[in-house]
């Protein structure tokens, strides 16, 4: 995914379980929703309940499916049922394995120690987007962490949706600093874990606009 020039930052509101969410993130002007798909996770729902919150989903906004590491089967079954437009592979999927389903996608990293990201976009060439989130030992995502942003080499960032505790408070500073393509947020837009909060999601929104305005500020 190549961006020359991004006249906003994108912005994905993940981890939604309820119709109100749907409503408040609409509302809120969000471009994708992401539905989590990993059985672990509080904010997990199941095939039946995404394809009920898609219903409730105007034209425009995308609706993102999260899987960690699932079996071909157990995707193949949930994309049968819920209209997802686009895959989040979250574990250790290989670029083969996220290519085999049809459908747009776009692949999760952790930022390990180490970790070498010119090498990782070469090797997932045909994502449809990266997505960076922080490193947890033990957990898959959804941790509410931040990660060092400064890690992120700039000839990458335009490409990639920053992830990983951003709330109200820090998504206008690390639009300005990374200059990413898009945010994604869970965590810091819930009142209790997997309940969104109406106030943050706005908030959040507002925290986007204010990035926007500082990152085409000139000079
Ligand atoms: O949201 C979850 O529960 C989750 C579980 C497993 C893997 C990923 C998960 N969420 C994704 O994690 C990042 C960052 O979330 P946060 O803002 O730090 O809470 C985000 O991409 C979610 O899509």
């Amino acid at each position: 995914m190549k961006q020359n020039h991004i006249p906003r930052t994108r912005v994905k509101i993940c981890g939604l379980t309820r119709v109100s969410d749907i409503a408040a993130v609409v509302a809120a002007g969000a471009d994708a929703v992401g539905f989590v798909f990993h059985p672990a996770s509080p904010r997990a729902v199941t095939p039946e309940q995404a394809a009920g919150l898609c219903r409730a989903l105007p034209p425009f906004v995308t609706a993102v499916g999260l899987f960690v590491d699932a079996s071909a089967e157990t995707i193949d079954a949930t994309l049968e049922q819920a209209p997802l437009d686009l895959i989040q592979f979250h574990g250790n999927e290989s670029p083969e394995f996220c290519s085999g389903f049809g459908r747009r996608w776009i692949k999760a990293l952790r930022m390990r120690p180490g970790i070498d990201l010119a090498a990782e976009r070469e090797r997932f060439a045909g994502a449809d987007g990266l997505l960076l989130d922080a490193y947890e030992p033990g957990r898959a995502g959804g941790t509410g962490q931040c990660f060092d942003w400064a890690r992120i080499p700039p000839d990458i960032a335009p490409e990639i949706l920053l992830a990983g505790g951003l709330t109200p408070e820090n998504v206008a500073e690390a639009i300005e600093r990374v200059r990413p393509y898009g945010v994604d947020v869970s965590g810091g837009v819930e009142a209790a874990r997997g309940l969104k909060d109406p106030e943050l999601i706005f908030a959040f929104m507002q925290g986007v606009r204010d990035g926007d305005q500082r990152r085409h500020q000139p000079g």
